[in-house]
């Protein structure tokens, strides 16, 4: 990523806005800019397939039926208007011949959030790498998050969440997948009202 690049269009901006880039305030914003932009698109690149071809677990075949990683923390950023929105991931899959280990799913979460993303693309972005990783019987992705752009501007919604489903195989099926839904319980915000 070209830092530099990024630290010369965001001194740029200051200026469109009428703000001084040279004042002893906002003298390190350009390069703090960058920095910050350095970690929210640190995916770019990043493939995320390879994060799960060393991750597998032997389990000697004892699977089990399901497996669910809930509340998982979710950063992304609106490719519209470069927002943040951020909240939780629960990815759910019916293991085939692989099991992967726990840490693996987080990962892969986080390399598929560090680009300009939109939540539905996301969701299925995650299912589709869980899905050639690991084939298996059924996954399903649910994202939980609030959009900056949302929340801070234009509407205004400062407490909705978008939620989004993306599915696969056995668990496209809405009976199987009510009862990964229902093992994801309500939003932990719901919760504890
Ligand atoms: N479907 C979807 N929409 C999103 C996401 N993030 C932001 N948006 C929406 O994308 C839309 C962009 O709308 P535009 O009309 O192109 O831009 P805008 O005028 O700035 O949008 P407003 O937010 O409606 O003021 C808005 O409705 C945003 O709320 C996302 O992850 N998924
Ligand atoms: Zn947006």
């Amino acid at each position: 990523m070209d830092r530099e690049r990024i630290a010369r269009a965001v001194r740029e901006m200051l200026c469109a806005i009428g703000a001084d880039p040279d004042s002893v305030e906002l003298q390190e914003t350009p390069r703090r800019v960058a920095e910050s932009y350095g970690e929210f698109f640190a995916g770019m690149g990043v493939d995320p397939g390879s994060l799960l071809v060393d991750a597998a677990v032997p389990v000697n075949g004892d699977t089990g039926e399901l497996v669910l990683m809930r509340d998982i923390s979710l950063r992304s950023v609106c490719e519209h208007h470069l927002l943040p929105f951020r909240g939780r991931a629960h990815i759910a899959y019916q293991p085939g011949e692989r099991v992967v280990g726990l840490s693996a799913l987080p990962r892969v979460v986080a390399a598929l959030a560090a680009r300009p993303q939109v939540q539905e693309r996301l969701g299925e972005q995650i299912a589709q790498v869980l899905e050639d990783g690991l084939s298996p019987r059924g996954v399903v992705v649910v994202l939980e998050a609030k959009h900056g752009c949302v929340a801070d501007r234009g509407v205004r919604e400062t407490d909705v969440e978008a939620v989004t489903i993306a599915s696969r195989g056995a668990l496209a099926d809405p009976a199987a997948r009510a009862e990964v839904l229902a093992l994801i319980g309500p939003g932990v915000e719901r919760q504890s009202k």
